[in-house]
């Protein structure tokens, strides 16, 4: 049918869409399964009720943003004192997700998905994040995706290999991932603008599996989610209202959903007890989204110059801020009663390097050991290869135990101070450093302009959030001039030594992908993108705001820019 677009002209996009709603995606008979009148109602229902919340805590981000351009440091907040010091737990855990040793991670991809769901992982965390390019057709086939895992028909078929993949008996929870709340969905108008990206991609997996999900894999319970990039308990708090309404709207019992928040920007550590009281009905837990927290590290401090950071590689878990943020957060869930998960280690299983392969595993399994040790309940992987190696670290260091909730308490780290949590990395500055931030972050945006949001690259794992370091670091070390100081040149970095770096990691990125692939990808634009962003002035908030602009692609064809 025929929609009246929001200016008044006849959009054809075929969707049946209530009132005030513009589809200006693709049409194709699968999405239309998803953007039914009823979910899409649904959909406009929470934007009309929450968009005004949204808007407020994202001016509240930039009234935080200009303080700390101006010299201010996050830290707890006093008014909030009586929630960090009272006495109060969250609701029980759910059964079903008692036990989250080990949650493997992934785009909302069909292949991916079912593979997760069979990995022997605990938990799947589909992704529509950090790992996801958020085209119109990514997104889209992610719902169908989620909605056949759910429902269990789920099958792929690899022509290729002439392979059919279906789901095993036995699967992973699975946990969804919507959008951080700064991220718009541009092919969904609702009244005229376009919609808040995490409600649309929670708003349709919710109403299209809330049932089956319940019966199926929550015992009662769910659906479940994870929250991502959160700065503040207000942003919680909107999600907790939206998941009222959502209980309501299906009739289920208030504290049915289930959410974990990634702790993930640097002004969020200071406000873990605030946001776990906000969805003290709907949580289970918190969870170190370490490469988010690196870069939030960053835009958080982009106007502090004795707050550099060294070369990306050494800012590890090991770092004195980065330690006391995984003990903090521990401490504070078990405080709880909830889940303190862990995070993810960059490493991939390296097939053609045994020797590699194997240094690598090492590098897991340390990192995994550290979390376990210190009170983790579970952790990340990025890859199904990992899976026996970290799941084999929380059995031997947890027994037979779901989780350590009860067992760890670590009231050690109530003593952490902001200084702890604040501590500057140490380490150096090297070229190598400078060169690898500008390959990475080239390549990167090269994959997911052409719809891919996680990439391995030089045997790591890099997606939006790892990216993110890469570009900022190079801003900031651009904008201060900063010295190159770990290898013994003393470079100063700026404009001119940039541009030869961006043009000979060009030049590499080309030799190492092979010339067809290379003219054929979108490296040039990839190159300037990145470049810009790099170099502007004012350092644009998150990477993928601007880049969204290059996938969006509305039907008819008007112009794309928001
Ligand atoms: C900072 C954060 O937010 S972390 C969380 C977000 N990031 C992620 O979730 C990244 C998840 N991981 C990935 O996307 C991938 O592992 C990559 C891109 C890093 C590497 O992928 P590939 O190059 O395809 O790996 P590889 O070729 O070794 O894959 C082997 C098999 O494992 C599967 N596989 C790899 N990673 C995953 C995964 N995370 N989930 C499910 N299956 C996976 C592949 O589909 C492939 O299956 P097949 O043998 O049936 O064809
Ligand atoms: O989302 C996880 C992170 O590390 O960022
Ligand atoms: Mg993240």
């Amino acid at each position: 049918m025929m929609g009246l677009g929001t200016y008044g002209r006849k959009i054809g996009t075929g969707y049946d869409v209530p009132e005030g709603v513009d589809i200006r995606g693709r049409y194709d008979e699968e999405f239309a399964k998803i953007l039914t009148k009823d979910a899409l109602q649904f959909v406009a229902d929470l934007q009309r009720e929450f968009r005004n919340h949204v808007k407020y805590a994202m001016e509240c981000r930039k009234e935080a943003k200009k303080k700390y351009n101006e010299g201010a440091v996050p830290g707890f907040d006093p008014a909030t004192r009586y929630v960090r010091e009272g006495e109060w737990v969250c609701a029980r855990v759910p059964p079903a997700v008692a036990d989250r040793k080990v949650e493997i991670t992934g785009p909302v991809e069909r292949k991916m998905i079912i593979n997760a769901l069979n990995s022997g992982a605990k938990v799947f965390m589909a992704d529509f994040e950090d790992s996801l390019s958020p085209s119109w057709e990514n997104l889209m086939r992610g719902q169908v995706n989620l909605k056949d895992a759910v429902d269990g028909s789920i099958s792929f078929h690899d022509q290729a290999r002439n392979r059919v993949y279906k789901l095993n008996d036995q699967t992973a929870k699975l946990f969804v991932r919507p959008r951080g709340w700064h991220l718009p969905e541009a092919h969904i108008f609702i009244d005229g603008e376009p919609a808040t990206g995490c409600l649309v991609d929670f708003g349709l997996y919710f109403y299209h599996n809330y049932a089956a999900f319940r019966r199926s894999q929550g015992a009662g319970f769910g659906p479940f989610f994870y929250l991502p990039k959160m700065e503040h308990s207000r942003e919680a708090k909107i999600w907790n209202y939206v998941f009222e309404k959502a209980e309501k709207m299906a009739g289920i019992e208030k504290g049915s959903i289930r959410a974990t928040v990634l702790i993930e920007t640097l002004p969020a550590v200071f406000q873990m007890d605030e946001i776990l009281y906000e969805l003290r009905d709907h949580s289970v837990g918190l969870n170190c989204g370490r490469w988010d927290y690196i870069f939030s590290y960053v835009k958080t401090f982009q106007a502090h110059p004795d707050r550099l950071l060294p070369d990306r590689v050494q800012v590890g878990m090991t770092q004195h801020f980065m330690r006391s943020y995984s003990d903090l957060l521990i401490r504070t869930c078990h405080r709880r009663g909830v889940h303190a998960m862990g995070g993810m280690a960059a490493q991939i299983p390296i097939r053609d390097d045994p020797v590699a392969h194997e240094a690598a595993l090492d590098l897991v399994r340390k990192d995994k050991l550290r979390e376990v040790r210190a009170g983790h309940d579970g952790t990340w992987a990025a890859h199904p290869g990992l899976i026996p190696s970290c799941m084999e670290i929380f059995n031997n260091n947890m027994g037979n135990a779901p989780n350590q909730i009860q067992t760890v308490k670590r009231e050690d780290a109530a003593s952490l101070t902001e200084e702890d949590l604040l501590q500057r990395p140490r380490g150096v500055r090297t070229m190598e450093g400078l060169r690898l931030n500008t390959r990475v972050g080239i390549q990167y945006v090269a994959a997911w302009l052409t719809g891919t949001g996680s990439v391995p690259l030089y045997n790591l794992m890099e997606d939006a959030a790892t990216a993110e370091i890469s570009r900022v670091q190079n801003w900031q070390w651009l904008k201060y001039g900063v010295e190159l100081d770990g290898d013994g040149f003393g470079v100063r970095v700026n404009l001119d030594l940039f541009g030869r770096v961006v043009e000979e990691e060009m030049a590499r990125i080309e030799r190492e992908v092979g010339r067809e692939k290379f003219k054929k990808g979108m490296y040039k634009e990839a190159c300037k993108i990145f470049t810009r962003q790099c170099t502007t002035p004012t350092l644009d908030d998150f990477l993928t705001l601007d880049a969204y602009n290059q996938i969006v692609m509305h039907h008819p064809k008007v112009s794309a820019k928001l």
